[in-house]
């Protein structure tokens, strides 16, 4: 056996699975399955399987993930650097399954990080509504926010907070939200062995407390009607069933949706808590059957690894819900996102009180005033970003949101010039400005205010020396014909490489796509057969790379 598993967790699991414990021993014998899932917000299905660089078998619970072959490293291709693709372990792809996210939802993931699951959500969304994703690591929330931005998610907010402090700014404002819960990880003992040697001090007691607060807390968070889906990944009924049963308990106005028994899923084990802890058992048992109705996901049952999943859906008009209607405004309605509104500074689009709207209409002008100083200008710059003619060029070409005046610039002047000039889209949401940094908020700033935000929305850029500077993750999430210059590197000849190594590439104008009236001099965005990685500045064959540092390629 490759895995040492502790004595105290085989005893256990031998006495809860009786006869299937052999199989279930056998199943430490194998390698753990490896699997990616397709970014659809970037790529078609269609497209992606054309063009997919490795053999790839479905897996049958996530209709966007596949299997990828044992020796294969989906990690080392550019494609992965384009953002086509999550690698995820393929039970993790269950629980959002479960969670049912339509585009125009209000989705909170709680404990995000690094974002396996975030992105998942963000690919169903389709842009439309809204994902709050947070970790309460600080560290670890910077990985998530990469990840959103790799995989171009635009109508993202990173924050790095707790539950209770989220809950007082949106309460009962999500739809749907998904508590992948930190737990003692016994489900993933034969991927990571680092999480046997962790099992000792996550013990399963100190995970059952954080995991009945953070339960508790999405009930606050929850619109009425709203699903909240809660997973793990480990096999302690503690953790499991024994933590659903009571929260129903607690909050009768919640039931469980049952889970089908198909691919592979097995039935949760009420049993195995009124045998483990009869105490907890006799206290909820007026609900604990419910939980048969959710899943476990076992190693020898499928190809995966140990997960649990339960959905627990609120019944909207229970006789115990008063506490919901102190708050609730129609938020459960979704966000609208689909009017090609491009005016800035539009405010988010959900129904709001006359307070909320009060205290909008103030924080918005004070974030304005922040960035303004913050960008030491104070006034509109007037005709930003004039027409401007390229060397040798016959057409007149726009300019790249050149201030006239860089001691006196409107930053939301200078930003909305570089749209124009550069883009064609329309842009969602409340622009908010953080220092000299742009964003496109899907919830606008004054929800935000007090929270330890990591990304307030969609980063677009910064404003530097009185100019926009593009930032990698607006790139990141835009389709080639969305930028008015883009170039394609194919993957199969290295220059693809090259350009995620951070090398100057010589391009011939001839390469740049331009859209009319556009001149070849100036921002491109860079594609890998035909999707978005980067920027580029090409100046008279000379493409100067913008990839960030950080981000690039370090392998041969
Ligand atoms: C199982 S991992 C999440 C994996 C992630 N959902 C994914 O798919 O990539 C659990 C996460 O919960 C975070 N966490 C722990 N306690 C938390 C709390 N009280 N509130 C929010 N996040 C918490 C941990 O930092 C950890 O990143």
């Amino acid at each position: 056996m490759a895995v040492q598993l502790p004595h105290m967790f085989t005893e256990r699991m031998k006495h809860l699975l009786g006869d299937q414990f052999e199989s279930f021993m056998q199943s430490y014998e194998q390698s753990p399955h490896a699997g990616l899932r397709v970014n659809t917000l970037k790529i078609s299905m269609e497209q992606f399987k054309e063009m997919a660089p490795f053999d790839l078998r479905p897996i049958p619970w996530c209709e966007t993930g596949f299997y990828v072959p044992h020796g294969v490293k989906p990690g080392l291709h550019p494609y992965y650097h384009a953002g086509l693709y999550y690698i995820q372990e393929p039970s993790a792809m269950a629980p959002v399954e479960q969670l049912q996210v339509q585009p125009g939802d209000r989705v909170l993931d709680l404990c995000a990080a690094p974002g396996g699951k975030s992105t998942q959500i963000a690919a169903k969304l389709q842009g439309k509504g809204v994902l709050v994703t947070n970790d309460i690591h600080a560290e670890r929330t910077k990985a998530l926010a990469k990840n959103i931005e790799l995989y171009g998610v635009r109508n993202a907010v990173v924050l790095n907070e707790s539950p209770e402090r989220i809950a007082d700014a949106f309460p009962h404002y999500f739809n749907k939200v998904l508590i992948d819960a930190p737990c003692s990880g016994e489900g993933m003992f034969r991927k990571d062995e680092d999480m046997v040697k962790s099992w000792e001090h996550h013990s399963v007691e100190k995970c059952v407390l954080m995991q009945r607060d953070i339960l508790e807390t999405a009930a606050r968070l929850l619109a009425p009607g709203g699903t909240i889906v809660y997973s793990t990944c480990t096999f302690a009924p503690e953790e499991n069933e024994a933590m659903i049963a009571a929260f129903l308990k607690l909050n009768p106005d919640f039931s469980v949706v049952n889970i089908a028994e198909t691919k592979g899923f097995a039935p949760g084990r009420p049993d195995w808590v009124r045998e483990m802890l009869p105490t907890q058992a006799s206290e909820t048992a007026e609900v604990l059957d419910q939980t048969r109705g959710t899943a476990r996901l076992w190693p020898h049952l499928l190809e995966g690894e140990g997960h649990y999943v339960a959905v627990l859906q609120h019944i909207a008009g229970h006789e115990s819900d008063v506490k919901l209607s102190e708050h609730v405004n129609d938020k459960s309605a979704p966000l609208n996102e689909s009017s090609e509104d491009r005016s800035f500074l539009r405010s988010a689009s959900y129904p709001l009180t006359k307070a909320d709207r009060k205290k909008e209409r103030l924080l918005r002008v004070e974030s304005r005033e922040g960035s303004d100083r913050n960008t030491r200008s104070g006034h509109p710059s007037g005709k930003a970003g004039r027409k401007a003619k390229e060397t040798g060029g016959r057409k007149s070409e726009r300019g790249q949101g050149r201030a006239t005046d860089s001691g006196n610039v409107d930053p939301l002047a200078v930003y909305s010039q570089f749209v124009k000039d550069n883009i064609d889209l329309p842009l969602h949401g409340e622009t908010v400005c953080y220092g000299d940094r742009i964003y496109q908020s899907a919830v606008g700033a004054s929800r935000l205010e007090g929270l330890k935000v990591v990304r307030p929305g969609w980063f677009v850029g910064t404003i530097k020396h009185a100019r926009f500077v593009p930032s990698h993750p607006l790139a990141c999430a835009l389709r080639t014909s969305e930028a008015r210059r883009s170039v394609n590197l194919s993957s199969a000849d290295g220059e693809a490489v090259r350009y995620l190594k951070g090398e100057t590439l010589n391009i011939e104008q001839e390469r740049i796509v331009l859209h009319e009236g556009t001149l070849s001099k100036g921002y491109v965005l860079v594609c890998i057969d035909g999707y978005a990685a980067g920027w580029g500045k090409w100046l008279d064959g000379v493409l100067k790379n913008e990839y960030p540092a950080g981000w690039r390629w370090t392998s041969k």
